[in-house]
């Protein structure tokens, strides 16, 4: 589809109108292999609309938007976004589907296992292996019923990888977790990044402290409108995301983690 070095996610000038009211203005973000971005603001700033562009469920009112190398509004969107590993919390499961069935319909883009289907022996090792990279090898025949809300999010996680997609969008995806939950879940994110060196990640949060340490690039979005944009460590800074919550916050990063707080020298 592309070369291994092109960009994975390429927006341009991208405006979102909706009811007269505009949603995005003038957004520009390349995205490219190896790369693993926070996208960043307060609520209604617009971080839901533009993952809607990245994952090809919307279209842009102007501006270009290309994901893995082709242009919304000339491709097939359903055929595209088969190649993209797009994590969603509200997975509309109904059955007792095990650990590792439910990761398994990763590779048939389905809900429930097609009637009479089975993985081939790469398929199944493949979910094996995503699942002990996420940390939930021990779920294999746990159901997804009796699983905490954390435990299906990795397992979530690891079912998107099922395709081998270069991009994977993550939307609020330590949303109410436990501190333990959530931890296991960023550790699960680092190891899955470091195995997956060209894998390109989007990660939506309101929180710093939700961030794996491997972020490379941050996009801090206020009102529709970009703030800052680059690399983590000039993005993910005291003065960017106190412009991009309106409130005085300062920013520590250690251990290569980031945590925020009231900015009291300037409060
Ligand atoms: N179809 C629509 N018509 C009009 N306004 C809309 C529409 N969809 C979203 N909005 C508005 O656009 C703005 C951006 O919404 P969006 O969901 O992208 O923000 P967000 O940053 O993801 O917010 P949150 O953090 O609360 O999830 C909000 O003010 C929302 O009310």
């Amino acid at each position: 589809m592309t070369s291994p070095t092109s960009p994975v996610l390429a927006a341009d000038g991208v405006d979102v109108a909706r009811s007269g009211k505009k949603l995005l203005d003038h957004v520009s973000v390349v995205v490219r292999p190896g790369e693993h971005w926070a996208l960043l603001g307060p609520n209604g700033a617009g971080k839901s609309t533009l993952l809607s562009l990245l994952s090809a469920e919307q279209h842009p009112t102007r501006g270009t938007v290309e994901v893995l190398g082709r242009r919304l509004g000339r491709t097939d969107v359903r055929e595209l976004r088969r190649h993209i590993g797009h994590v969603n919390p509200r997975h509309d499961l109904r059955s007792a589907l095990s650990g590792r069935d439910i990761v398994l319909t990763g590779a048939t883009g389905s809900i429930e296992p097609p009637p009479r289907w089975r993985p081939s022996p790469e398929q199944a090792a493949r979910a094996d292996a995503l699942m002990e990279t996420m940390g939930v090898g021990a779920l294999r025949d746990d159901t997804w019923p009796t699983l905490s809300q954390g435990e299906r999010g990795r397992l979530l996680i690891a079912r998107a990888l099922m395709p081998a997609p270069r991009l994977l969008l993550l939307d609020e995806p330590a949303s109410g977790l436990d501190v333990a939950a959530r931890e296991q879940l960023i550790t699960g994110i680092d190891e899955l990044r470091r195995e997956h060196p060209e894998l390109a990640t989007v990660l939506v949060t309101h929180h710093l402290e939700e961030l794996p340490a491997s972020t490379t690039h941050a996009l801090l979005l206020r009102a529709g409108q970009v703030v800052a944009s680059g690399e983590a460590e000039e993005t993910l800074a005291t003065k960017p995301v106190t412009a991009c919550f309106d409130h005085p916050i300062a920013i520590e990063r250690r251990g290569g983690r980031w945590s925020a707080r009231t900015d009291d020298a300037s409060a």
